[in-house]
């Protein structure tokens, strides 16, 4: 971490990008993070987003052109928060001491996610599997996880006492054909 980490933010060096890519897509009826978006698929769009704001990333849930592919722990099938913990424990094995999470379904992200998530940990309120985490946390997600019937990252998150940000302007997730088509057309 720089001298100043504290004062002026977080030094990307310190930060894993995680994108979370797995789940079933069922409301979209199709892999979604494959799904063009203004001509860019929805994966490609995250991940030109993230790579900026952090020295290197993963993604999680799925395997990737060009980036490291990771599974989600302690398995499949429990939600995003085991991508994240995924992340997390990736983080610890790579040297990370915070992770930048990201959906791969998301659109209009801001650039500066990173200084608006800082102090971390944090996260985006509307949508809270965008979040800034510190690797430390792999164990509270894993106890979730293992324990609890509910998954939810908002559970996590108030676990590590982490804050709920918002950003000027929300960003959104597609869930749904129709989603889509309304960002396609709308821009929103
Ligand atoms: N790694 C991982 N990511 C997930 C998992 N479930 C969902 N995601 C991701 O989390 C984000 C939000 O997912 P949802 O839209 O809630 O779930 P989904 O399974 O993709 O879609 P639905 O089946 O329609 O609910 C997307 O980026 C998904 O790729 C999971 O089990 N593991």
């Amino acid at each position: 971490m720089s001298c100043c980490a504290g004062l002026l933010g977080i030094d990307r060096a310190v930060i894993l990008g995680a994108v979370i890519a797995g789940g079933k897509s069922t409301r979209f009826g199709s892999d979604k993070a494959l799904a063009t978006l203004h001509g860019r698929t929805l994966i490609d769009q995250v991940i030109e987003t993230l790579a900026p704001q952090c020295a290197e990333m993963i993604v999680v849930g799925r395997e990737h052109p060009g980036l490291p592919g990771v599974p989600d722990q302690p398995a499949p099938g429990l939600g995003p928060l085991a991508g994240i913990a995924a992340a997390l424990l990736e983080a610890q094995a790579r040297g990370y001491s915070a992770v930048l999470t990201v959906p791969c379904d998301a659109f209009d992200l801001p650039g500066d996610l990173t200084g608006r998530l800082f102090p971390y940990p944090a996260y985006v309120e509307s949508l809270p599997v965008v979040g800034l985490w510190p690797a430390y946390a792999a164990a509270d997600a894993l106890a979730i996880l293992e324990s609890e019937e509910k998954h939810s990252i908002k559970g996590f998150a108030a676990r590590i006492s982490a804050r709920a940000v918002q950003l000027p302007r929300a960003p959104a997730n597609i869930n749904t054909a129709a989603d889509l088509e309304r960002v396609e057309r709308h821009g929103i």
